[in-house]
């Protein structure tokens, strides 16, 4: 029988908010608790399709994994960073140019910013199977909690949010869903990522950047909303604006997979990760994610049957209508294979503040 009692874990305490006024940017929000009735659900529909049709972001609150379990998370989602010794580490690194995968560490100084200087992000992924990989020792403990964790963001928020975007384009509710099944291959994953601060001339050369602008790889991102901040959202204008944090709400973003599935009608925004501001200045900063992606298998084609798409079709937005030669779709397998070995090791094409590469036949955008 499994013990009662948790694993002690050392508490994790997060910066109070910023005390500045940031120019803030204004995320559609889905009250989940409004899920359990038709008329709810409904206005639901509507709000994500519009939010994921324009900004590419919206929050979730009342999700129903509840403050203290974030907040145990959390706690959790420091164990990789501060308690496992620099030569465990390195014996979990994950070796991405060859791999085409995340899973283990991403040390700090590996991907390029710009003038020469080099990222202080380090992360832990770790697949939804967490028993597709071992795990450093500290970490071991808290596997069935993790892995319970990935599960509740697989079935209790990216199922909703899938079919909340396939009701938004009049498609069977379970069309997206079909594309994530919890038992296939693929590589939806729980992320920790931890940002260290840096020497003041590296944030001159880099414009304050700490992640450079870029879209998610996958279908649906899940950001646990923290205090110190950092992300950073596109504007379909051009600015950058600030995301607000939110008390145990969500960040939810469309990633490439779903931009690809919906021939463009959600958008993979941008975004980014910047220095926080001066009242937060000096402070790590600690993220809890879940990045959903299709199963492996899921050839990222253009959805049929929708009357929404249908529409559109005169619109040509970058995505693989046809399934042969260069441009055929690839998989979901394949593409965030390549992108995950290209990312921040590829020598880019600068124009303006742009950085571009071409994978599979579609251009990638960096943004600073
Ligand atoms: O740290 C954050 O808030 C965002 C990180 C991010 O965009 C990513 O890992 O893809
Ligand atoms: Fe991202």
């Amino acid at each position: 029988m499994p013990s009662l009692t948790l694993p002690y874990a050392e508490p994790y305490n997060p910066a109070p908010p910023p005390t500045e006024e940031l120019d803030y940017v204004d995320l559609p929000v889905l009250d989940f608790s409004k899920t359990s009735t038709p008329k709810g659900w409904a206005t639901l529909a509507e709000i994500a399709k519009n939010a994921m049709a324009t900004q590419g972001f919206l929050t979730v609150i009342n999700h129903g994994y509840t403050a203290a379990q974030t907040k145990r998370m959390f706690d959790i989602a420091n164990i990789p960073f501060d308690h496992v010794p620099p030569e465990e580490k390195g014996r979990y690194v994950s070796n991405m140019k060859e791999t085409g995968s995340y899973q283990g560490y991403k040390l700090p100084q590996l991907f390029h910013i710009e003038n020469g200087v080099y990222d202080r992000k380090e992360q832990y992924s770790i697949n939804f199977d967490v028993e597709k990989r071992s795990h450093p020792e500290a970490l071991r403990p808290f596997l069935p909690e993790i892995e319970a964790f990935g599960k509740f963001c697989h079935f209790h928020i990216v199922h909703p949010i899938l079919k909340l975007l396939a009701q938004g384009l009049q498609l069977p509710e379970e069309t997206f869903v079909d594309m994530h099944d919890y038992n296939a291959v693929g590589e939806s994953s729980i992320r920790f990522i931890k940002y260290y601060t840096r020497p003041e001339e590296e944030e001159i050369k880099t414009k304050n950047v700490w992640l450079k602008g870029h879209t998610d790889i996958g279908s649906v991102s899940v950001l646990f909303s923290q205090p110190v901040a950092g992300l950073q959202i596109l504007s379909p204008e051009g600015h950058w604006q600030w995301a607000r944090y939110v008390p145990n709400g969500l960040v939810i973003n469309i990633g490439d997979m779903l931009q690809f599935l919906s021939n463009g009608f959600y958008k993979a925004t941008v975004h980014r990760v910047v220095q926080p501001p001066p009242s937060q200045g000096g402070l790590a900063r600690l993220g809890l994610f879940f990045f959903s992606m299709p199963d492996d298998s899921i050839v990222l084609r253009p959805v049929q049957g929708s009357p929404v798409l249908e529409k559109m079709r005169k619109e040509k937005i970058p995505s693989h209508e046809d399934n042969e030669g260069e441009n055929a779709a690839p998989t979901a397998e394949m593409w965030r294979k390549a992108r995950t070995a290209s990312y921040g090791f590829v020598d880019l094409k600068k124009e303006g503040n742009v950085e571009t590469e071409v994978i599979n036949g579609i251009v990638v955008k960096h943004y600073n």
